[in-house]
């Protein structure tokens, strides 16, 4: 059965942050990811996963000014040494609350660069960061995004992922399979995630079109669901969607699946 995780950037809106926590362990996930909390204390963070039960499924790297737009500095020619900072930030957190996986957002590929040069950068700050969350014992992954969501992201598609990953050349490069961006950049979705399961470390679920709970649209997630668990899939499997009516109110198809207590 899939281990669902919520994730609480997108999920909860109407509470403020750190209620989340508390909102997702009443409704019976039993995990939690977000973007990044690195405004808030680790402690604090750690002390609400312990008193609701909850795992920290997954986080960010720092991914620049968010407020801004900005989704990711890991390709940014001038912000090497930012990026370089924030691995360690990354795995202060990653410690505190017991999280074995760090995704790495590639970035929006800045005006005036040629994208190959980008990947370039992309790829030396991957080979730099890899083996440095290897020795904190955190998995490094890395999702492609779609561009109607993220416009101009630079990593988009699983064979993006493969070229970098080989360039990479280091085992600590992951694939972070979001069904919903694969559903909108490439499909065959299923094929896919068998073809690149033993590099996937963590998967997230959303509806296409609206990005919206599962079952709002044309993907068919009890399928999936079932091809997860025939192929042994054993990471979280995260819902990051937009809530179309509450987000306790749209959990019909969770309710179905969720781990019992
Ligand atoms: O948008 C997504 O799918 C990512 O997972 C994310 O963390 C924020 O862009
Ligand atoms: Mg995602």
């Amino acid at each position: 059965m899939p281990r669902f995780s919520a994730n609480i950037s997108m999920l909860y809106p109407e509470l403020p942050f750190m209620e989340r926590f508390a909102a997702a362990a009443a409704d019976g996930f039993k995990a939690v990811e977000y973007v990044g909390a690195y405004d808030q204390d680790p402690a604090a963070l750690k002390a609400l996963l312990d008193e609701h039960a909850l795992t920290q499924a997954l986080f960010n790297m720092p991914a620049g000014n968010w407020a801004a737009g900005e989704r990711g500095i890991a390709c940014h020619p001038d912000r090497i040494p930012e990026f370089r900072q924030g691995i360690g930030r990354a795995v202060e957190y990653a410690k505190a609350t017991g999280c074995d996986q760090v995704n790495c957002l590639a970035g929006i590929a800045p005006q005036g660069y040629d994208r190959t040069a980008l990947e370039l950068v992309l790829i030396d700050n991957l080979r730099y960061a890899a083996p440095r969350f290897a020795d904190a014992g955190i998995k490094l992954l890395l999702e492609p995004i779609n561009t109607r969501d993220i416009p101009g992201f630079l990593v988009n598609s699983t064979s993006d992922y493969e070229r970098i990953a080989s360039a990479v050349k280091h085992d600590n490069l992951y694939l972070q399979y979001d069904f919903y961006h694969m559903q909108v950049v490439q499909g065959d979705l299923i094929p896919t995630f068998l073809a690149l399961q033993p590099r996937i470390a963590h998967v997230q679920i959303a509806d296409n079109p609206g990005r919206n709970e599962p079952g709002t649209g044309e993907i068919n997630y009890p399928n999936i669901f079932r091809a997860l668990d025939e192929a042994g899939y054993t990471g979280w499997v995260g819902a990051e969607y937009k809530p179309k009516a509450g987000t306790s109110q749209g959990l019909s198809w969770f309710n179905d699946w969720k781990v019992s207590p």
